[in-house]
């Protein structure tokens, strides 16, 4: 019989705990090892040579060649020196693509002297346009030379913060002009000159050799390096002092001085007048740890474009879209949506794609060391499905990049969530897909406009970054070693981001705020949360934990913006010492409705009565299927993770003996007319050619494979058919890949009580991937025609949980949208979830939902009677509401409207503006109805809005009409 006999599932334990911290570390791939011939086998005890470094090696840059697998060619790579085990001597280098080897001292030693002969050469380059190296060394002056000089061994713990205590360096601007403020405080030439000299302290025995080789003289090694090694504590002293960079002025008295130019530092160190020079008199300041670059000027002065107007709405004059207030039009929302629906669809398929490409060259890899032609080096490719998708966007013009916004982003309210900084480049929204810093340049602006930062992203990567919610001092752009120690290896210059950033301070604008957090079903284990608007008030200049100079920005959260709400929100790099909203998990009414037969709990929880809300709903009572009688122990149970438990409501419904009248199944029960019909509907079996290789039949039925190892379908189908060992004799069985809707739901489902008169709604507390399996519909089957009849007759009975069970007419095997869908034939069987049902049968409607329907065949083959599944059409974040289409026409019947509150709701829209009609079509939206809505720029183009209009078909219940237009 066609009807699965019901599963009970062990229940999960105690489902409330879990809920808050549902965030597990998310380990990093492991990098593979390399094989490196010249090695000897790591059991080895090592090192043979001991090495003066040690420890002191790790965070140092390393160059190597590798053979690239294209090209065939070397290439060189860079990478640093991760970790040292000192028990064996080995050295951990990762390289910049994620590779990564141990090495010994004597392998590791050539590679330390290319990275710092091609560091020093680099510098040396620039170094012949301002001074003579060695001259400089005799008379080290600089921040980083003392940043260097530091990192001496003995030397003492620098204060982590010493704010005010600075000096001021800043670039006033002259009254009219926009300042060009740019404290030049970055490494110079002879910074790193020093710098290199300085490392070659670390190693004596090779002081003079390496300072030959990075090009720095004898007396220049001799002035990092004057006795056996490392300075005395004089010459430190001094070097310290020599640090204060720029031009300075007594710490409080708010007196600054524009730094010099390069050519004025130049000439007046000709004169003996600069702080390098032999005449200079040494400060007798205490080092500084932290420096605040405050008060940097404001640009109040008016632009000659737009006379008399604050900066902020100044460059609102050059018609650059500038947002105080989000934009949360449908359009906005709309266009966001679809990109990002594109982008992960795209994913989905990138990521096989890139798997099976990282495959073959393995296997190329594997061939060539077999048969002798394997050139040493060669890397093993790694994958990067994001970046693909990106170029897949890009190409189809489905990526939106327009001007830059500044402000508010279109479309992204406080806690959208992207799942890769790809799809954030694509939406539009951070541009930059691996800076955390987007800016506008200045070459973009008008003149005399300072460039500016539009967008930051948070995350907790750089060890210096102090956030403390909703302030931060968020480190600026460059010199950290972001693939392995993620410390700071040399000092911060003041350009790019980090002079952008500079002129949001003096442009009094603020930039988005985007925070990483973990979360296992993110496509790379995390999620981009944006927090809102941040002003930029500050900047100073502090050592890093590293010993060398940073910048940092102060940022802090604009008031009056909409706090992140969740309690299943658990900041991963952080302490955010900012309360979040818990969103409402008060107010347990049920702690599993399903008793015990689903994987994980339904809970039912009912937080409207905080809020003093109407309990009516359309039923206004507890949810179906909900026993009272286990809640006096389970709430014991619970303790005080569930606050405020609706007691009252409690002895309310206690009271009124309430006498639940649903049962919750996990499977459908065919009844009535339908049972016997049961009995004759078409076996699947698997054809003799198939026999060993039942996958290969599947993709024929479903005209391609239609799941992905992760469970989430490639795209919606008319139908589909998945494995089932009954008759494929599949040896996973239910664990089969393409078995996923008859698995128990991964995701943690719970009903919630909505506030505005819907009755009980159906959200999760995980993330759900966009094309996951949510979950079945399932609950008494009826023959189509006699369950009309019980509708029009039975006083009881309507059509209020009745689904159609049918394949979709409206979609093409390849997932399009069928340009003119015909009439489907009259349906045989539905499925009515008014006595018998599971939570798939609380999802409400929305006008703008985020799952569909996608009809499935399992046990019998039979197109008359598919399983009706529901999975996510976007990637859906915790405590979202898991909303259908029940279709337009549906609702339009329906007394009191549509409440849904989506931007464009049936019941508030006059019309049908075309940008709904194209983004409205859930998940069945098919990739050429998706591209045609996300045009560049995000709109929609007329004429795919008539084709779009002509597409346009609901899936819900038999009432498949054609819109009106
Ligand atoms: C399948 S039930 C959904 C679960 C239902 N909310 C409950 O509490 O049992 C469908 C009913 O929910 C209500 N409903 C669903 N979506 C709605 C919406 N967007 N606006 C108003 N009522 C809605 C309507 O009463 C509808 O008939």
């Amino acid at each position: 019989m066609p009807a699965l006999s019901p599963t009970p599932r062990r229940p999960k334990q105690a489902s409330i705990e879990n809920f808050v911290e549902m965030s597990p570390k998310v380990q990093p791939a492991a990098p593979g090892r390399k094989e490196h011939p010249k090695l000897p086998s790591r059991r080895q005890p090592k090192p043979a040579q001991p090495t003066p470094l040690c420890a002191e090696a790790v965070g140092r840059a390393v160059i190597k060649d590798f053979i690239c697998e294209v090209s065939g060619q070397p290439r060189a790579f860079r990478g640093s020196v991760s970790a040292y085990t000192v028990k064996q001597g080995w050295y951990s280098i990762l390289y910049e693509d994620g590779d990564s080897e141990d090495l010994i001292w004597d392998a590791l030693h050539p590679l330390l002297a290319r990275a710092a002969a091609a560091e020093a050469t680099a510098h040396a380059a620039s170094s012949r346009q301002l001074e003579a190296p060695a001259e400089v060394l005799k008379q080290p002056r600089k921040a980083s030379q003392t940043a260097v000089a530091q990192q001496q061994p003995k030397r003492g713990k620098q204060a982590a913060e010493q704010p005010h205590t600075s000096q001021a360096v800043v670039a006033q601007p002259k009254r009219g002009k926009p300042a060009a403020a740019k404290p030049s405080i970055g490494k110079g030439s002879s910074q790193a000159s020093a710098s290199a000299a300085a490392r070659v302290a670390k190693e004596p025995q090779r002081a003079g050799r390496k300072a030959a080789a990075v090009g720095v003289g004898k007396k220049a090694a001799a002035a990092a390096l004057p006795t056996g090694g490392a300075p005395d504590k004089k010459q430190r002293k001094r070097k310290v002092d020599d640090a204060a960079p720029g031009v300075t002025c007594a710490s409080g008295t708010g007196r600054t001085k524009a730094e010099p130019t390069k050519r004025q530092r130049k000439q007046r160190e000709g004169e003996g007048q600069g702080p390098g020079s032999k005449g200079e008199k040494q400060p007798k300041a205490k080092p500084p740890t932290v420096e605040m670059l405050l008060p940097l000027p404001k640009l109040d002065q008016h632009y000659e474009y737009a006379p008399g107007r604050e900066p902020w709405r100044t460059l609102g004059a050059f018609n650059w879209p500038i947002n105080e207030e989000p934009d949360l039009s449908a359009e906005a929302v709309y266009s966001v949506r679809d990109v990002a629906r594109a982008f992960n669809r795209h994913f989905i398929r990138a990521e096989v794609d890139e798997e099976e490409r990282v495959e073959s060259i393995k296997r190329e890899i594997e061939e060539a060391k077999l048969n002798g032609t394997f050139k040493e080096g060669t890397k093993n490719p790694s994958k990067r499905p994001d970046r693909a998708t990106e170029s897949i966007m890009l190409g189809l013009g489905l990526a939106v990049r327009r001007q830059k916004d500044v402000g508010h982003f279109p479309g992204w309210d406080v806690g959208s969530r992207g799942y890769c900084r790809a799809e954030l480049s694509c939406i539009g929204f951070h541009m930059k897909p691996v800076a955390g810093i987007d800016w506008v340049a200045k070459s973009k602006l008008p003149k005399g406009v300072p460039p500016f930062a539009t967008s930051v992203m948070v995350s907790g990567w750089y060890k210096d970054d102090a956030d403390s919610g909703a302030e931060l001092w968020y480190t600026g752009m460059g010199g950290n070693d972001l693939l392995s120690t993620r410390l700071q290896y040399k000092d911060q210059v003041m350009t790019g981001a980090n002079e952008a950033l500079q002129g949001n301070i003096q442009l009094g604008i603020p930039v988005r705020v985007t925070r990483k957090q973990l979360d296992p079903n993110g496509h790379f284990g995390c999620a981009y949360i944006y927090d809102g608007l941040y002003d930029v008030t500050a900047m100073r200049r502090v050592r890093s934990e590293s010993k060398t100079w940073v910048y940092q920005f102060c940022l802090k959260r604009r008031p009056g913006q909409a706090e992140l709400q969740s309690e299943c929100v658990t900041w991963g790099s952080i302490s955010a010492k900012r309360t979040l909203v818990p969103k409402t998990r008060q107010g347990v009414v049920d702690l599993d409705i399903s008793r015990g037969q689903e994987e994980y709990p339904v809970a039912a929880i009912d937080s409207t009565w905080l809020a003093g809300a109407d309990h009516q709903g359309p039923r206004g009572d507890i949810p179906a299927c909900t026993g009272l009688e286990h809640i006096a122990e389970e709430t014991a149970l619970v303790g005080n993770v569930v606050r405020g438990i609706n007691r009252e409501r409690i002895e309310e419904l206690r009271a009124e003996a309430y006498e639940p009248k649903v049962q919750y199944v996990t499977d459908n029960e065919f009844v009535g007319r339908a049972a016997e019909k049961a009995a004759h509907l078409k076996p699947a079996a698997l054809p003799v050619e198939f026999r060993g290789d039942p996958h290969a039949y599947l993709k024929q039925l479903n005209h391609g494979v239609a799941y992905n190892d992760k469970g989430q379908l490639f795209y919606a189908r008319p139908v589909i058919y998945e494995c089932c060992s009954a008759w494929t004799g599949c040896p996973d069985g239910k664990d089969c890949t393409q078995a996923v809707s008859q698995r128990a739901t991964k995701y943690r489902l719970e009903l919630f009580r909505t506030a505005n008169g819907r009755g009980w709604g159906v959200r999760s507390l995980d993330t759900i991937p966009q094309y996951a399996f949510v979950c079945r519909y399932v609950g008494e089957v009826y023959d189509a025609a006699e369950h009309e009849h019980l509708v029009r007759t039975v006083e009881e009975q309507d059509a209020e949980y009745t689904f159609t069970m049918a394949p979709r007419p409206d979609l093409n095997w390849d997932g399009n949208v069928k340009q003119c869908p015909e009439e489907p034939p009259a349906a045989e069987f539905v499925v009515c979830g008014l006595r018998k049902r599971n939570v798939g049968a609380f999802l409400n409607h929305s006008c703008a939902s985020n799952c569909f329907v996608q009809p499935v065949l399992d046990t019998h083959h039979d197109l008359r009677s598919p399983n009706v599944c529901i999975f996510a059409s976007d990637n859906i974040p915790p405590l979202t509401e898991l909303t259908l289409d029940y279709g337009e026409e549906y609702v339009r019947d329906w007394k009191d409207g549509c409440k849904c509150g989506a931007p464009d709701c049936v019941s508030t829209r006059a019309a049908h503006p075309p940008a709904v009609i194209a983004a409205t079509a859930a998940a069945g939206k098919t990739a050429r109805a998706v591209e045609a809505s996300t045009a560049v720029q995000g709109g929609v183009k007329e004429d795919d809005v008539a084709a779009e209009e002509q597409q346009e078909c609901k899936w819900g219940g038999s009432k498949l009409k054609q819109p009106s237009s």
